[in-house]
């Protein structure tokens, strides 16, 4: 049945409204404190994604927050969301909501007063009586000052079913618009949920006439479940934040409500004004502004939400991304490749990520080199960079033709240790070992180089680039080598730098060698390489 709201007009049963609580709820996470230009920008963005409600705080709690409050009110003065302000079941902290939420085009006061036995007499020193009694009071003095009056029971979900009931009677008629039960320690089981709003909508007189809200906390990992089972037992406003920031382990997150509504419809047929491509850059924004990212493995708006490293995840989401993905990443904001390489990366998402790099035409043998050495970087990093598999490969490109080849390499060093290196070469298919000592661990490698295929060459440069950030970042080694004054550059990369080194000298004697071929008739060719 549709309800007349004073905010939001005729409400049709399909229609969920999202309050958003992350300046008020969310902002009582310890280290989340935001200044006052900061909620103001957050405002914004909770306006542009879309949500009807913003809870933009405690008015009474500071003179800062009651500015914040005014300021967002203010923001607001002509259209957009409602502007709520949150207080106690005092008229202080009611009339000091009113004062800061006068500027809004549409506002909100917000009561909260806990039903729960032991709150009541343990936090308030309340009798059951005089809670029922401040409900009242606290609900027709909001009522003065706003059409939108909220009214929620702290701890309504540990509290006694029946004394609950009463209280939501007193509070409808003295005028309460929105009534919301908050699973404040966030005990509840999605069962419970439903069975508390079942019950409510049962026994309470005029139940049917205001809007039956859920704010649901995380202790128990349970926010988002308990949400959607409220929607589901008819519940039609939900308090979430952004990230699931608020008090303790936070509040439901509103991209989870948000997308689980939208991704199962089937379940959750209802309707609501979230704009899921704004959500990431929402939680970007909320990320930004307090210092503390969300955990990679985060729904819908960590890092790998949407991003594939198995290979046979990677191969399906080639195939067709519905495989493994229930919603698209475009749709919450998402624009980068969702392929990331790893140890766990095939073939198919090798090559993926080599068209997309550009590189479309590699032979079938430099694919098969490079993804050999693709899997042996990725067993030893623990990501694999787009700039890193573009190293790998422009290295195994320029070796397709390669007399010589580094097959083996081992090289002990140390502090007071002369570097020894042991080096294995192919050469036109016959392998040659070398092993010498050195002024350090890449001095050591060369001259082994030039024991196992001797020739007699300058060296003119010896570079060394990190490609990538990080400890485990690939080397990209250029070695410079000069020939009765030809000059070859040669490049070599991997996560070991002496490894690198080496592919870099080997590299460019390659080029040599290519260079001669090219200028001395092939009898002569024998005996150079000798
Ligand atoms: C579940 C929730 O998230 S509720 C919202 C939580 N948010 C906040 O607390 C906002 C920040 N809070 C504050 O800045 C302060 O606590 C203030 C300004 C609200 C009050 O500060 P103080 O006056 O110093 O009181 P203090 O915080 O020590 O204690 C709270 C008092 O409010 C009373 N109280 C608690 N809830 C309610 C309520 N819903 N209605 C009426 N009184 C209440 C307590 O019984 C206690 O009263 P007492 O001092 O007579 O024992
Ligand atoms: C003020 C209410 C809604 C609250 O935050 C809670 O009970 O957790």
């Amino acid at each position: 049945m549709a309800i007349n709201h004073p905010s939001f007009g005729t409400l049709d049963d399909d229609r969920i409204i999202f309050f958003d609580t992350t300046l008020r709820d969310g902002e009582q996470s310890p280290g989340f404190s935001m200044n006052l230009e900061e909620k103001l920008r957050m405002a914004e963005e909770l306006a542009e994604l879309g949500v009807d409600v913003i809870e933009a705080g405690f008015a009474i709690a500071s003179p800062g927050d009651f500015e914040s409050v005014q300021s967002i009110a203010r923001k607001f003065a002509k259209d957009g969301p409602v502007i709520a302000s949150l207080g106690r079941a005092n008229p202080a902290d009611i009339l000091r909501s009113a004062e800061a939420l006068k500027p809004a085009a549409r506002k909100r006061i917000h009561i909260v007063l806990a039903t729960s036995e032991l709150h009541m007499r343990v936090k308030l020193r309340l009798t059951p009586e005089e809670v029922l009694d401040l409900t009242t009071s606290s609900v027709t003095l909001g009522r003065q000052h706003s059409d939108d009056v909220e009214w929620s029971a702290e701890d309504g979900s540990r509290s006694d079913p029946d004394f609950l009931c009463r209280c939501v009677e007193a509070a409808i008629k003295a005028g309460a618009t929105t009534i919301n039960i908050p699973d404040t320690v966030g005990y509840s089981m999605p069962e419970d949920m439903a069975r508390i709003f079942r019950d409510l909508r049962n026994r309470v007189p005029g139940i049917e006439k205001v809007v039956l809200s859920a704010h649901n906390h995380n202790d128990l990992g349970m926010a988002v479940a308990n949400t959607l089972a409220a929607i589901q037992a008819g519940v039609r406003q939900i308090e979430s934040t952004i990230n699931g920031i608020g008090e303790r382990a936070g509040n439901a997150s509103l991209e989870e409500v948000a997308m689980a509504l939208r991704t199962r419809r089937d379940a959750l047929p209802f309707r609501n004004n979230i704009q899921t491509p704004r959500i990431l850059r929402t939680s970007k924004l909320l990320a930004t502004i307090t210092g503390f990212d969300v955990q990679p493995n985060k729904a819908v708006v960590g890092r790998n939400a949407f991003a594939h490293e198995s290979g046979i995840h990677q191969d399906g989401v080639l195939k067709d991304a519905s495989t493994y993905e229930i919603m698209t990443p475009e749709s919450v904001g998402w624009t980068t490749n969702s392929l990331v390489l790893g140890k766990h990366s095939g073939r198919a998402a090798f090559r993926d990520k080599l068209k997309a790099l550009g590189y479309g035409e590699i032979g079938d043998n430099a694919l098969n080199d490079a993804f050999r050495r693709f899997k042996d970087i990725a067993d030893r990093k623990k990501v694999v960079y787009d700039e890193d598999v573009a190293a790998l490969v422009d290295d195994e490109v320029v070796r397709g033709n390669d007399r010589v080849k580094l097959v083996g390499l081992t090289v002990a060093t140390g502090l007071g240790v002369r570097p020894m290196a042991t080096l294995a070469l192919e050469v036109d298919g016959e392998r040659r070992d070398g092993m010498a000592t050195g002024d350090g661990a890449v001095d050591a490698t060369f001259i082994a180089i030039r024991q196992a295929f001797p020739h007699d060459v300058a060296l003119k440069l010896f570079a060394v680039q990190s490609v990538t950030g990080g400890t485990d970042a690939q080397a990209r080694v250029t070695v410079r080598l000069e020939e009765n004054g030809k000059l070859v550059d040669g490049q070599g990369s991997d996560t070991d730098t002496i490894v690198a080194a080496a592919r870099a000298y080997v590299h460019a004697l390659n080029k040599l060698l290519a260079k001669r071929e090219r200028t001395m008739p092939p009898e002569f060719q024998a005996a150079l390489t000798a």
